[in-house]
């Protein structure tokens, strides 16, 4: 048996800041190197996995691509993430590398120390942790406080939180990074650029390399390899809970929800998503994506919103005997209300 010790990438990032983009791609450029890939979706729709998946990349095939389903990787490091490395690593042909894509709500620091657990960390070592920035998200304040009605409750309730969830996590997946990688600087300029860097450096500590990326184009040579072990250091980048709750109270991720939307063929897939627009920026729905079953086209549109940003493409045909429907994820704070941006998605089909 080979003795060396696996490298695996954990990479991070807040949601819709191009961690799937960065991994298609780095299955397209790294050589001959086999490669496995463990992904988390916060919600209950694999869309990651899928777009991964149809990728068709020769050295990460679909059984090498395992999606961990029941909520939040860095909640479920003993139920799911354990159990399935140990899978992976009694497999007869053993990866030359693992990438483990987290949830863009999950913190990056449990997850690492799972490398230290005994039968982990005698094969696999953290090669290193990579954080994927929105540098449009920040250039445009999305994780200082122009979140208002979440840092008002905040100020009125003193058993809150002083940050508001989405900045906590922000620095936390930051915190934890070996290589920051602050992504879409197609959509800023070189001023915006010198912000963002200057606002990211201000909220951590320890100095990171960033290195900038449109569309996740980076590199295999730079992002595998780092060979920083960082499982050895992860005591040095504690996360706010960790900080807060030394007593080890569980962490969790009320904060946030996410719920789908199923719905039937949209014959106007043009004005149904302009109109989504409008609800994602009432409701400050965080991120939403999916496919979209167009009446009378053979293909299948993705539908991927950041904000409300929205891109959209067709991405395959429907296959032979698979059920052609509209299924989207829809994920925001916990306070976003529900039942309003389900009635009035709903709506839009309804009309
Ligand atoms: N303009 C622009 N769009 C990008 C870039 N990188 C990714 N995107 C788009 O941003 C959206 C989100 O990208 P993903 O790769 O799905 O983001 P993610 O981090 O995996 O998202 P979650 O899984 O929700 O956490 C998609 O529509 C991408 O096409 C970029 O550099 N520039």
């Amino acid at each position: 048996m080979n003795q060396q010790k696996i490298p695996a990438t954990v990479i991070t990032g807040f949601l819709g800041a191009g961690k799937t983009t960065m991994i298609r791609n780095l299955l397209t450029n790294a050589g001959g190197k086999k490669i496995a890939l463990v992904i988390n979706e916060f919600g209950d729709l694999g869309v990651d996995g899928e777009v991964l998946k149809g990728c068709g990349a020769e050295n990460c095939s679909e059984e090498d691509i395992i999606e961990l389903t029941n909520g939040c990787i860095c909640c479920t490091v003993a139920d799911d993430f354990i159990p399935t490395m140990t899978k992976l690593l009694e497999r007869e042909q053993r990866p030359d590398h693992i990438v483990i894509e987290t949830s863009g709500l999950a913190l990056p620091q449990p997850l690492v120390a799972a490398f230290n657990w005994p039968d982990i960390r005698t094969q696999v070592t953290v090669d290193g942790v990579i954080t994927v920035v929105d540098s449009a998200a920040v250039a445009a304040g999305r994780f200082a406080d122009d979140h208002d009605a979440v840092e008002a409750a905040r100020s009125e309730d003193d058993s809150l939180d002083h940050e508001s969830p989405i900045e906590e996590l922000f620095e936390d997946q930051l915190t934890c990074a070996d290589l920051i990688v602050l992504n879409k600087t197609d959509l800023i300029d070189g001023d915006g650029l010198g912000r963002v860097k200057s606002e990211v450096a201000s909220r951590i500590a320890r100095k990171p390399v960033m290195i900038e990326a449109r569309n996740g184009e980076v590199p295999a040579g730079v992002l595998l390899g780092l060979g920083i072990g960082t499982e050895d250091d992860i005591a040095n980048r504690k996360s706010h809970h960790e900080l807060e709750h030394e007593d080890g109270a569980p962490h969790d991720h009320d904060e946030f929800d996410s719920f789908v939307v199923e719905l039937g063929a949209i014959s106007d897939p043009t004005g149904f998503v302009e109109k989504l627009k409008g609800i994602i920026a009432e409701h400050d729905v965080l991120r939403l994506k999916g496919f979209i079953d167009v009446s009378g086209k053979p293909m299948r549109l993705q539908l991927q919103a950041v904000g409300s940003r929205i891109d959209q493409y067709f991405d395959r045909a429907w296959a032979a005997g698979e059920a052609r429907r509209t299924r989207l994820v829809v994920i925001g704070l916990h306070e976003m209300n529900q039942d309003a941006v389900r009635k009035a998605i709903e709506a839009l089909v309804q009309g």
